[in-house]
C-alpha cells in the first residue's frame, strides 16, 4: 500500500514540475506516503479498540468536562490540515469513561478525511455510544489551511462548531453551564 501511494507521489512531483530524482526529493514520495497513511490511521481503528474496556463504574451525575484536546485533521475538500482544540462534555448516567479515551476518540476521527461540522458530530456520538451518558456536548474549534494559505487567504478567521445531545439539547441550564466552563 505505501509503493502505491509513493509510486503516485512520484508523479504528482513530476506534473509539478520538479525532478523526483534530484537528492532532496529522493525519499519524498516514500516519506509522503507514511505520513498520508498516518493522518488517514483513523480509517483503520474501531471505537471498541481504541476504548479497550477503559469505561468504569461510577455513581457521580455531575457533568464533567475535558477542555482543550488538541484536534490535527485534514479537509476532505482540498486535503490541507485544519487545526485547532476539542472541549468535551458529558452527564454520566452509571459510568465514566478513562480520560485517555478522549482523546483517542477525537484522533480516531480526526484522522480521517473530514468536514469539521461531521467531525464534530463523530466525537459526540461516539461518546455518547460508549459512556450513555445523559447527554454529551462538543466544540471543535479551528483554523482550515485551505482558507489561509490558498483561496481566500484569511489568517485570522477560525470556526466554531457544537454538537449538542440529549440534556444539553434539552436543558437550557445545563447548556449554558457547558458553555460558560469552556469560554
Ligand atoms: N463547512 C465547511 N466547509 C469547509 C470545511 N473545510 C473546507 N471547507 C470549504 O469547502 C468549500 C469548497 O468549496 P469549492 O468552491 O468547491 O472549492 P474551492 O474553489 O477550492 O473553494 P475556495 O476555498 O473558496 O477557493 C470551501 O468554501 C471551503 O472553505 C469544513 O470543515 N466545513
Ligand atoms: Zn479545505
Amino acid at each position: 500500500m505505501t509503493d502505491d501511494i509513493a509510486h503516485h507521489y512520484r508523479q504528482i512531483i513530476q506534473q509539478l514540475g520538479e525532478n523526483p530524482d534530484r537528492e532532496g526529493l529522493r525519499d519524498t514520495p516514500k516519506r509522503a506516503a507514511k505520513a498520508m497513511q498516518f493522518l488517514n490511521a483513523g480509517y483503520q481503528q474501531s471505537l471498541e479498540d481504541i476504548v479497550n474496556g477503559a469505561v468504569f463504574k461510577s455513581q457521580t451525575d455531575e457533568m464533567v468536562l475535558v477542555k482543550n484536546i488538541e484536534l490535527y485533521s485534514m479537509c476532505e475538500h482540498h486535503l490541507l490540515p485544519f487545526i485547532g482544540k476539542c472541549h468535551i462534555a458529558y452527564l454520566p448516567s452509571g459510568k465514566v469513561l478513562g480520560l485517555s479515551k478522549f482523546a483517542r476518540i477525537v484522533d480516531m476521527f480526526a484522522r480521517r478525511m473530514q468536514i469539521q461540522e461531521n467531525l464534530t458530530r463523530q466525537i459526540a456520538e461516539a461518546v455518547q455510544q460508549v459512556t450513555q451518558a445523559r447527554g454529551v456536548a462538543v466544540v471543535v474549534e479551528a483554523q482550515h489551511l485551505c482558507m489561509m494559505m490558498r483561496g481566500v487567504e484569511k489568517q485570522n478567521s477560525s470556526m466554531t462548531s457544537s454538537v449538542m445531545l440529549g440534556d444539553f439539547r434539552e436543558n437550557q441550564a445545563t447548556r449554558q453551564e457547558f458553555l460558560t466552563l469552556v469560554s
